[in-house]
């Protein structure tokens, strides 16, 4: 097997029948035809299609080093500084299909494990550490293109700095209760899982900051495996209409709860437990944050050239270009867009290979850029929020369009540059971006989906050098 199509992506989950609770029921039937899974599905098997497009085979895919057939260019493991910029033509040319309002399209779980599997020296020798299941299963993963959530966060239960939970019959953090000939068995609670249920695999890492050996573990296991339940919160998907819920109806990924009762993990999926200085420091010393930072960014800036279109669009519409402030406003906008897209080349410039061979974009730069990022994307919201005024407001819905409203509605909601209808879809876009559920969350994605940006920005400020600065001025001031 290779890339898959679109049909076979939707295919594989309907079969999968996992354990998906949509308020309060559990979901019976095809997934990717429940309200709030279809839209995105659909957005889904897109860009697995998109893979078999012959003018892009050469930017979505490459050959497999086993099979030599097309597998997923966000597999590649990159050995030289144009392979960099392969993988990032990819996720690009991935997130144009989505404009980049989809943060768990495949390529982002597609390199977390590309990243790890090329650290997985790391691993090798230590107690309770398999790295030919991590290797193996990247490998797997790559051959069949297997669709991937993750989770990595205890329950937000009290994060006191020493908390110890002390919930041993009863756990409420996932943790390893035993083991057998098969396998470890889990059992507790992870939060979150964007995409959960609609994905062949879900893959489990501990985050650091892990206290009780039990609570640290790696693994992958179908997302069909008994006693694996996706709890999700309330759908924000608006409705059907393109027109009325442009975004929502195509790029809701859902975020859910994850329940292990009792799961058994077999150890050919188990990558470690039971080590807690590997749980503290893998992730942070494998090749996870340059790697998968590097597609986050490359994601990014498609996201933010949607915006700038969406806000001059607003200008347009209703002719506000010459105001002084309404310019400004737009150049924060091209100023983050051209900052993330400087970001991205100086840290492939920048780019060296590591110890095992592979090519590290420049850690450092990408930490900026995801600092930037956060507070960018939210500011962007509230310039849109601004620039549109009560146009976000006038926003009937497509219905009242085809009733006997519309005479009114043509005569009272036509703009300098467009029709009623045309300039209503412009803001009902704008309005779903900013002020929905939707738009919401996709503010708080962007600002916690990498990890909280307070311990970002702390984590920014510890491993910066900053010593040879300290000494230029000491040496300024003769202090030497
Ligand atoms: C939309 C969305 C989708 C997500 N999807 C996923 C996913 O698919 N997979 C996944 O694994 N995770 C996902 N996450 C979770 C994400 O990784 C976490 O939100 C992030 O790591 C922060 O953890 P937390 O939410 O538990 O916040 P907390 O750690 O509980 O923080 C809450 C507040 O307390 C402060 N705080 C807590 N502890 C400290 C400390 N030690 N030092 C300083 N300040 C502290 C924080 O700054 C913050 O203001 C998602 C989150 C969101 C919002």
């Amino acid at each position: 097997m290779s890339i898959i199509t679109g049909s076979e992506y939707i295919d594989r989950i309907d079969r999968l029948q996992m354990d998906i609770w949509v308020d309060g029921h559990p979901i019976e039937g095809k997934v990717s035809e429940h309200p709030a899974f279809k839209g995105v599905m659909r957005s889904q098997a897109a860009l697995y299609d998109l893979q078999h497009d012959k003018s892009l085979q050469a930017i979505m895919t490459y050959s497999s080093p086993s099979t030599s057939e097309h597998v997923g260019m966000s597999y590649l493991q990159p050995k030289t500084k144009e392979d960099l910029v392969k993988r990032r033509k990819m996720v690009q040319q991935w997130a144009m299909s989505t404009n980049g309002m989809m943060g768990r399209s495949p390529d982002y779980m597609n390199t977390v494990m590309m990243a790890l599997a090329s650290s997985i020296d790391l691993l090798k020798g230590k107690e309770n550490c398999f790295p030919e299941h991590l290797l193996s299963f990247y490998e797997y993963a790559r051959e069949n293109d297997i669709s991937m959530t993750h989770t990595f966060v205890n329950p937000q239960v009290n994060r006191e700095q020493f908390y110890f939970e002390d919930e041993d019959d009863e756990p409420i953090a996932t943790k390893v209760i035993d083991k057998t000939d098969e396998g470890i068995l889990v059992k507790g609670a992870r939060l979150l899982a964007t995409q959960g249920g609609i994905t062949d695999e879900i893959v489990v890492f501990s985050a650091g900051g892990i206290q009780d050996k039990a609570n640290g573990f790696a693994f992958s296991i179908p997302s069909n495996t008994k006693g694996l339940k996706f709890i999700c919160r309330e759908s924000f998907v608006g409705g059907d209409s393109t027109f009325n819920y442009p975004l929502s109806s195509r790029y809701e990924e859902m975020d859910t709860i994850v329940v292990f009762d009792n799961v058994l993990v077999p150890w050919e999926r188990v990558f470690y437990y039971n080590n807690i200085q590997v749980s503290n420091t893998f992730m942070d010393a494998s090749s996870f944050l340059p790697f998968t930072l590097h597609q986050a960014v490359s994601r990014q800036i498609v996201k933010t050239e949607f915006v700038l279109g969406v806000a001059q669009s607003i200008i347009d519409t209703i002719n506000i270009s010459d105001y002084q402030h309404v310019q400004e406003k737009v150049s924060e906008i091209i100023v983050a867009l051209e900052t993330m897209k400087a970001l991205i080349i100086k840290a492939e410039v920048e780019a060296e290979l590591d110890e095992w061979g592979f090519m590290r974009p420049n850690q450092k730069t990408l930490q900026v850029a995801c600092n930037v990022f956060p507070r960018a994307y939210a500011r962007f919201g509230e310039i849109i929020q601004q620039l549109g005024a009560s146009g976000l407001m006038s926003i009937p819905t497509e219905q009242a369009f085809r009733s006997s409203l519309r005479k009114d509605l043509d005569q009272y909601l036509q703009s300098k540059a467009d029709d009623a209808e045309s300039r209503v879809k412009i803001f009902r876009l704008a309005w779903e971006m900013t002020m929905s559920a939707f738009g919401t969350r996709e503010t708080q994605y962007e600002r916690f989906f990498f990890g909280d940006p307070i311990r970002l920005s702390s984590g920014l400020y510890f491993s910066y050098d900053k010593e040879a600065y300290v000494k230029r001025v000491k040496t300024f001031l003769g202090m030497d």
